[in-house]
């Protein structure tokens, strides 16, 4: 749903399990734009005096989740400051939805959410109060704002602590509530600027899945920044690498992470079952191992699977995978820094 700055645009809401409230057709997960570049920079550069932070810099990313990985200094929150129009470029434009972030700021910003890396809360005022004034600020009426603030705020999981000020929130609930500031006005893009600073490995992991939430079942499109290749692997349609502000690499991840050749293979069955499983397609002249908690047999042709299927059936264990075992992005950087 395509709405503007001013109106309420309840697509958070609608897209959650409550069903719809506010009448659009659009199912769970569908991309509210499909037709176009959702960001693209052209020859994007930005120096700062002799230093140059973003280097050349020409890349298009379409709707779903983007990860823009890199290490410290690689130009990635300079690159969202210049998405926003909040940096001017050296030269070269940035774009969002095809708006030129400079010359129509507030236009590009009406359609974007921002999640800075550094805090935006005053300590004693609460979420509930804060992300309504957000909301207010990007032109949201009192009362949808209110409304919006509670929603967001719900789906973040911060439903209980909305009313309790910022200050006393852990890590983790002070990034959820700056990803629920991000998402008040009902964005068409949301760009996180690394949302798993500082987490623990529990808390990086319920970051993720909201993330991954956001840009998948409520089709708003997602720029997420982290010096982790690992960790954006699992959420992300789309990985860009930057090195030094240049461009390294900008793909989906499907293209990334090619089928290895081999087979990876799970059953359900008791603990000595992976053990038994290699030793029955070793009898049989397939190469085969164990990986963490899966068997990885040599190819994937049809005679492969069929044996991985009649050793499994024998046995009477469950099979719960048989797929392609495809490469792991981390695989496909070592020796860079974004692991
Ligand atoms: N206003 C500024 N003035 C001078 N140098 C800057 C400025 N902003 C950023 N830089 C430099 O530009 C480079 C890129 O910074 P940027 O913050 O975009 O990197 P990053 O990939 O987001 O890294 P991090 O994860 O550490 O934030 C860094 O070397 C940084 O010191």
């Amino acid at each position: 749903m395509q709405g503007h700055k001013g109106t309420c645009r309840a697509g958070l809401g609608e897209a959650a399990t409550d069903g719809p409230v506010g009448g659009d057709s659009r199912a769970p997960g569908t991309p509210r734009v499909a037709h176009m570049d959702v960001w693209a920079t052209q020859s994007l550069t930005k120096r700062f005096g002799s230093f140059t932070a973003v280097d050349d810099l020409t890349v298009s990313v379409g709707p779903g989740v983007t990860g823009v990985v890199g290490h410290n200094g690689a130009g990635k929150s300079t690159l969202i400051r210049m998405l926003l129009g909040l940096e001017p470029p050296t030269s070269g434009t940035a774009t969002v939805f095809g708006i030129d972030a400079m010359e129509n700021p507030l236009e590009a910003r009406s359609r974007v959410g921002f999640m800075p890396e550094y805090d935006c809360f005053a300590p004693d005022v609460s979420a509930a109060q804060a992300i309504m004034h957000y909301g207010r600020l990007s032109g949201l009426p009192k009362d949808v704002s209110r409304e919006r603030a509670a929603d967001v705020l719900r789906h973040v999981g911060l439903d209980e602590a909305r009313h309790r000020p910022v200050g006393s929130y852990s890590t983790g609930m002070k990034q959820r509530a700056k990803l629920a500031q991000a998402l008040v006005h009902d964005p068409d893009l949301v760009l996180l600027d690394e949302p798993t600073n500082g987490l623990d490995p529990a808390g990086r992991d319920e970051m993720l899945s909201l993330v991954s939430r956001i840009g998948h079942e409520f089709g708003i499109s997602v720029l997420v920044t982290s010096h982790l290749l690992g960790e954006l692997e699992r959420i992300c349609d789309h990985v860009v690498v930057l090195d030094g502000g240049r461009l390294t690499t900008s793909a989906s991840i499907h293209d990334l992470t090619q089928d290895t050749g081999a087979l990876e293979v799970e059953v359900d069955g008791p603990p000595e079952a992976p053990d038994q499983l290699v030793e029955g397609l070793r009898a049989l002249g397939l190469e085969a191992v164990r990986s963490t908690g899966a068997v990885l047999v040599g190819d994937s042709s049809p005679a492969s699977r069929a044996a991985v299927v009649d050793l499994v059936t024998t046995h009477g264990w469950g099979l719960v995978r048989l797929d392609a075992a495809r490469h792991q992005l981390t695989e496909l950087f070592v020796g860079e820094e974004v692991r």
